[in-house]
């Protein structure tokens, strides 16, 4: 490092000095506190970004978010030049820069981890990093932190694209990163245009089928910015009636009572959302529009809801894959390109055991990761096609390069042997696909249209996606303890391997209940453990869930869960 980036590194730190006592951890989605002591980890992870950006001579990304987070908190992760999350080498990384207690410890970190990788620090290269934020009220502040740690690394620029969703910032830094054109405008154009292919590819027989479908549609914005962007992308569509509440332009409060984390997780109608709506097909964005469940109000009697959550959002996209693939699978053989893609599917602990028996008995691989899109993405991309999703409604569908490279020419040749055939059109749409399902992250706006479209495509109500299978009851608790990071678990989160006996003690209250199953983790979001259970019927699965808390509780000290 050069006197001079020195210099400049120990000037600007000195402006934004750590929180006494607040010890910061890169968690399953980035750093998340409340936003008050969040100044020197922006600032932080701004020379972060910067260090990648120089390490991998492409664009990076860096978002400013809490998500599904109360409005008082605040965050921030980093996407790595595939628009995907950043590499878990540079974790510890990241943790020991956000925790060092001074400037000079700072710099002396970077010196040693910029000689480690490789990192020339003398302002001979140049780099640029993307910079965005939520609607959250702390973000103009922290985005600014941000961007002087960005600058702060001689010859790396920070390029300020105001407030974005966070896949939208993902998109970008994917499709620039592969030299691609990545604005806004053009992020709503690939959207728009894909979903209008997928419309326009419906099956020959349609027209005579009766209609379950209906073109109305409700969206829960969870008072964020996934409401906003809608607003304009809405205007670029066809063909739907989409109505959008809670768009954060009213008196709504960021995620209270709104969006789909509350969705997934109370199972109660939204605020927003009333006895005008029962019947009809709603959704709701989390507060940053990487999260989609869809929902029914069944009732105008009561406030519960019929729950479609991310794991039948991730049944409903691998049959209409699985479909175009037999349809292709039966073609392809009297064409001379041979495709047959390996295709896979990736959940986490708490997938709805129903779901992964369905997903099984439709003869699809599925395999399990640890919590958090960082896990199932790589995961996902170890198949051709990859569909991985958390059960709160957050996922997407990776193509490899290579099947997307198959697949155009296959797409090519069928229009000239048989245009308009089934066929031809199975690959249209599994194209149109891989432009409208966004292939950095999950994405709300994009996974909106694709269960748009397929629900059109088969002429689906709603109740019909929703009867694919039958939910078992589960339910979620948190508990709050001294120190949660003193569970430590495995096998995917599924065995709490410390403190030890715990896991003995959750597995007799498991065997009292029929189909019962019941896991514990830290959150790596919130200063909480989760509980999750599962059992033959909700009493049953509410009792579980409850002496497990009770359990947490024991083990770990005093708290209060709710
Ligand atoms: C049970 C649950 O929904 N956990 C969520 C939540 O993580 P926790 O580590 O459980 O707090 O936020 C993550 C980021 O959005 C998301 O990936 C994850 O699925
Ligand atoms: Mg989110």
């Amino acid at each position: 490092m050069d006197d001079n980036q020195r210099d400049l590194l120990l000037k600007e730190s000195d402006r934004f000095p750590p929180p006494q006592g607040v010890r910061l951890s890169y968690g399953t989605a980035g750093f998340r506190e409340d936003a008050s002591v969040l100044l020197s980890t922006m600032y932080r992870v701004g020379i972060l970004a910067a260090l990648r950006a120089l390490k991998t001579g492409k664009l990076i990304g860096l978002m400013i978010t809490a998500s599904h987070n109360k409005v008082s908190d605040n965050g921030v992760k980093v996407a790595d030049p595939s628009g995907g999350m950043l590499t878990q080498d540079w974790e510890p990384f990241a943790n020991a820069l956000a925790n060092a207690s001074s400037s000079e410890d700072l710099v002396q970190l970077i010196i040693e981890f910029a000689e480690k990788e490789n990192i020339l620090l003398d302002g001979s290269k140049s780099a640029q990093v993307l910079v965005a934020r939520d609607t959250r009220p702390s973000g103009e502040v922290l985005l600014d932190a941000a961007k002087h740690g960005i600058a702060s690394i001689i010859g790396v620029v920070a390029h300020d694209l105001g407030i974005l969703t966070t896949p939208q910032l993902h998109w970008m830094v994917h499709v620039r990163n592969k030299g691609l054109k990545g604005s806004e405008l053009d992020y709503f154009h690939e959207l728009s245009s894909s979903f209008r292919c997928l419309l326009n590819s419906k099956p020959n027989n349609s027209e005579l089928k009766l209609k379950d479908w209906d073109n109305q549609l409700v969206v829960d914005g969870a008072n964020g910015v996934g409401g906003q962007k809608l607003e304009i992308l809405k205007e670029m569509l066809n063909g739907l009636a989409i109505e959008i509440r809670n768009s954060g332009k009213g008196e709504g409060v960021l995620n209270e009572g709104v969006g789909a984390d509350f969705v997934q997780k109370e199972k109660i109608v939204p605020l927003g959302i009333g006895s005008q709506d029962v019947g009809i097909r709603c959704a709701s964005f989390d507060g940053d529009a990487d999260r989609l469940v869809y929902f029914t109000v069944p009732s105008e009697s009561s406030n519960r809801i019929n729950l479609v959550d991310g794991d039948k959002i991730l049944s409903l996209f691998a049959i209409f894959i699985k479909e175009q693939l037999t349809i292709l699978a039966a073609r392809t053989k009297a064409t001379k390109i041979d495709f047959q893609p390996t295709l896979g599917v990736v959940q986490t602990a708490y997938a709805n055991g129903a779901s992964t028996q369905y997903l099984k008995e439709l003869g699809l691989e599925v395999v399990f990761t640890p919590t958090g899109v960082k896990y199932l993405h790589e995961k996902a991309a170890d198949y051709d096609i990859g569909i991985y999703f958390e059960a709160n409604g957050h996922g997407t569908i990776l193509f490899s390069d290579n099947c997307i490279s198959v697949l155009q020419p296959l797409c090519w040749e069928l229009s000239d042997v048989s245009a308009g055939s089934e066929s031809h059109k199975a690959a249209l749409r599994l194209l149109a696909v891989t432009r409208l399902i966004n292939q950095a992250v999950g994405d709300a706006l994009s996974g909106l249209l694709l269960v748009e479209a397929i629900l059109q495509h088969r002429n689906w109500s709603i109740h019909k996606w929703s009867e694919l299978y039958q939910d078992l009851p589960s339910r979620q608790l948190k508990v709050k303890v001294v120190d949660r990071t003193a569970v430590e678990t495995s096998n995917a989160e599924t065995e709490v391997v410390k403190p030890p006996g715990l896991q003995e003690a959750i597995n007799s209250e498991i065997a009292k209940y029929p189909q019962g199953r019941c896991f514990i983790r830290p959150s790596g979001t919130e200063d909480v453990i989760r509980v999750y259970a599962e059992a033959s019927t909700q009493e049953a699965a509410d009792d579980l869930a409850t002496s497990v808390a009770k359990l947490v509780d024991q083990f770990l000290g005093v708290g209060s869960s709710n």
